[in-house]
């Protein structure tokens, strides 16, 4: 017996959820969690299934793929438990990389941590999470920001990572680099977007006067902290916060938002809807 998780999205029309259950049924499957959402707006049809399965995969992929070709299936089949290789990215500030290698090492996070990368030398940040993790300082200017992101795209691809973290990286990747991680870079803003975007955000909501400041996890587009939001959380603050105050606040908002978005992408519980997300929570 083994465990797999399904997902889909496609154009909605009758018969899709009996054509899953059917196919799934007839090879002995059991399913042990479905979710399923019908975007009114859109037109588009996502889902996600965890079953249990007997007969090979192989002859689930097959007759599978009769219903890819009938449906126009956008869509995922993964062995449900298998750890995520995920590349960490982080600049100065390591309070989001630490609390997701604690979170790995106790085994909360399902991850394998294939290497940090950084554009700061191991001595700036405080490292002793990391045992062992390869360390990779690429040092990036505008001069030679094509080749840092090339250096970056070797590592992922020699460590087969198959999700890459910003965990705070405080550079702007090109258009070119974004589009080859499209889907699967997710990177932690300090604001609840769509506010605040760029640089400073604790900054830009303290001159506003906010009473209440948030972080927002999404996969990162060209546009910047204008890709698809996957976790957003907020705390309320006060006219007597100082800036170092928003930001001592934010740090622990940062830390569960950006762990509870990883948590979600690998288990395959977050679906791509245009700019948006669907997102099946256990
Ligand atoms: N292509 C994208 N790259 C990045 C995104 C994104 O959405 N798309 N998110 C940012 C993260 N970020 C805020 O969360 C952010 C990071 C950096 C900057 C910025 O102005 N950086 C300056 C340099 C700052 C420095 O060296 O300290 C720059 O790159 O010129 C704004 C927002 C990560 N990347």
């Amino acid at each position: 017996m083994s465990d797999w998780i399904l997902t889909l999205s496609c154009d909605n029309r009758p018969g899709i959820v009996a054509a899953v259950a059917g196919r799934l049924a007839a090879l002995g499957g059991n399913i042990t969690e479905a979710h399923q959402f019908d975007d009114a707006m859109t037109g588009r049809f996502f889902m996600r299934v965890a079953f249990e399965l007997e007969a090979p995969v192989e002859a689930l992929e097959e007759g599978f793929a009769e219903d890819v070709a009938l449906f126009g299936f956008d869509w995922t089949l993964r062995p449900a438990g298998a750890p995520r290789r995920v590349l960490i990215l982080v600049s100065k500030f390591d309070h989001c990389m630490g609390d997701l290698l604690y979170r790995t090492r106790i085994g909360e996070l399902n991850m394998e941590v294939a290497g940090i990368v950084s554009n700061h030398p191991s001595e700036v940040l405080n490292l002793t999470l990391h045992n062992g993790i390869p360390y990779h300082h690429f040092p990036v200017t505008r001069e030679n920001r094509r080749e840092q992101e090339a250096r970056i795209k070797a590592v992922i691809e020699e460590t087969g990572a198959e999700l890459v973290v910003l965990a705070r990286y405080m550079q702007i990747l090109s258009d070119e680099f974004a589009e080859y991680l499209s889907g699967r870079c997710i990177n932690i803003h300090h604001s609840f977007l769509p506010g605040f975007k760029g640089a400073k955000p604790y900054h830009q909501a303290h001159e506003r006067g906010v009473k209440m400041i948030g972080a927002t996890a999404h996969y990162i587009t060209g546009d910047l902290d204008e890709g698809p939001i996957i976790s957003q959380d907020v705390e309320h603050v006060s006219h007597a916060d100082t800036p170092d105050d928003l930001v001592r606040k934010g740090r622990d908002i940062e830390r569960r938002v950006l762990a509870q978005a990883i948590a979600w992408h690998i288990e395959d519980r977050v679906l791509l809807n245009g700019s948006k997300t669907v997102v099946f929570p256990k």
